[in-house]
């Protein structure tokens, strides 16, 4: 008879796997950044991706967060119908106080993005609580848990369509992809699910996420099923779109497609897509009885030597902005920022906006200043501030307009790209939108040499925030003439 797997085991395990999965990327994801990074030919791409890599490494020895979004705890459980166990509570419980601990670890904190109540008070619950669970009866004794951590922007990319039964698969998702913008990080891997019902369509495609990248030895050995040809085909379609590492415009958008189908109804064909971004984090183990699942640290010599390819770019001051330097920034231009910037992204923005319609004065002066929209990680001793990269920018466009008119902000920091009426509103007041590389989040923090909370402290990681910061590496996107290097650049890359 097999041993008891103990509701402290499950919980350790889990806990364990998600602080590991936190500064450390699967093996087959680095391997496959890697190979993306030789191949690109994009200048700009290729400064993302090594900018990706070398954040990575960073993570990888100092055990601090691969991206600021520290993401949902999603946990997949398949429990063996013969299983024996010591559990008297709800799984969901559990998986929750493993969540708990995970999230307020002392030597690495992660960031607490879970808001409880949608559609009302939007209050965060403070330790990322709850975690997504999926539970599967299965055969056998043991119990089988992949944890993954997915961070909102790529979630939001998400797709959904019932097809009809004689559509293309592969034409929606390259249509979809196409249309999808980079907030959802490139490049990174598409999950699919096609078949069953609405729901399992999106349960197979989020699972589909989990499994190791192969693309590259599926080319070698060919396909062999009609899922191994559309993978493929749908790899090089969208690919050829020339989106990029982080929409710059480049070859490499996505590392790898997976693809899980189900027996459907004859009258549907649901297609659910869900991207995941440069920071995939998630990891499997099965716990049997003997003791808590143990993680092994995967070898340094995985990632490659990327030294001397760091950073690079023009130097610009904040602290002395005005029309004239303002207009001699160029979209696509590499920039190392020092000076002042202030911090604010959705909820900041909501409250603003809010406070200049009641005619109300905003708690910051941002006349000629820099906004970066980003919600960081809390800092352990040591540091300045945690990891701190950038949040989805687009999200921020319905109020560009009415901030840079009532403001006088001059500079914006994001990532991805910016709507036609946010790309017209930086043209009309002269202002400029940069990205920082989205999934390198510890390595921007480097340059943050000061931080201070300065308004709206009750919004946690959303709070209004000072930050000093000495060579912060970032791109112009938009320049003043509206020019947006997400139109140019994947023009420039695509291979259709
Ligand atoms: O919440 C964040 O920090 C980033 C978010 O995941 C995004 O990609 O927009």
């Amino acid at each position: 008879m097999s041993a008891r797997i103990l509701e402290a085991d499950l919980i350790a395990s889990v806990a364990e796997a998600l602080q590991y999965i936190s500064y450390y990327h699967p093996p087959d994801f680095i391997a496959a950044m890697a190979d993306a990074y030789r191949r690109e030919q994009s200048p700009s791409a290729k400064a993302a991706i090594a900018q990706i890599l070398i954040n990575s490494r960073m993570c990888a020895t100092g055990h601090r967060p691969i991206c600021q979004d520290t993401g949902t705890a999603n946990v997949f459980v398949k429990v063996g119908v013969e299983a024996r166990t010591d559990w008297t509570r709800p799984l969901q419980d559990m998986i929750d106080d493993a969540v708990r601990a995970a999230w307020k670890l002392e030597t690495n904190p992660l960031r607490a993005s879970v808001i409880i109540d949608p559609l009302d008070s939007r209050r965060n619950s403070g330790d990322n609580t709850p975690a997504m669970v999926q539970v599967q009866l299965v055969a056998g004794d043991a119990v089988d848990i992949t944890v993954s951590a997915k961070g909102g922007g790529s979630e939001n990319k998400t797709q959904f369509a019932v097809l009809n039964p004689s559509g293309s698969v592969a034409d929606w998702v390259v249509d979809r992809v196409a249309q999808m913008g980079a907030g959802w990080c490139p490049p990174g891997m598409l999950g699919i699910g096609v078949g069953g019902s609405v729901d399992k369509a999106m349960a197979m495609a989020k699972a589909s996420l989990n499994e190791p990248i192969d693309i590259t030895d599926l080319r070698a050995r060919g396909p062999a099923t009609r899922v191994e040809e559309m993978r493929l085909e749908i790899l090089d379609r969208v690919n050829a779109l020339g989106i990029g590492a982080q929409g710059l415009g480049g070859l490499t958008t996505v590392l790898d497609v997976k693809i899980a189908t189900y027996p459907t109804h004859a009258a549907s064909m649901p297609v659910a897509l869900i991207p995941n971004c440069a920071a995939t984090r998630h990891i499997d183990f099965t716990l049997t009885g003997d003791g808590p699942a143990v993680f092994t640290p995967p070898d340094l010599s995985l990632w490659p030597q990327i030294d001397g390819q760091g950073p690079v770019g023009r130097r610009l001051s904040l602290d002395n902005l005005n029309a004239e330097v303002l207009a001699g920034l160029k979209s696509g231009e590499t920039l190392l920022l020092s000076g002042t910037l202030y911090t604010g992204r959705d909820a900041a923005h909501k409250r603003m906006v809010e406070t200049l319609r009641a005619g109300g004065t905003l708690p910051v002066d941002l006349k000629g200043r820099a906004l970066y929209y980003v919600g960081p990680v809390d800092a352990v001793p040591g540091e300045i501030i945690g990891p701190a990269g950038p949040t989805t920018a687009t999200r921020m466009d319905k109020f560009t307009e009415e901030v840079l008119a009532a403001t006088g902000l001059k500079i914006m920091i994001g990532k991805a790209e910016r709507g036609a009426e946010a790309i017209e509103a930086i043209r009309r007041h002269g202002a400029i939108y940069m990205i920082a590389v989205g999934g390198a989040a510890y390595l921007v923090s480097q340059s943050i040499k000061a931080a201070r909370v300065v308004a709206y402290d009750d919004l946690g990681m959303e709070a209004i925030r000072e930050f000093t910061v000495k060579d912060m590496p970032v791109t112009v996107a938009v320049d003043t003439t509206g020019t947006s290097i997400h139109e140019t650049g994947p023009r420039q890359w695509a291979r259709t």
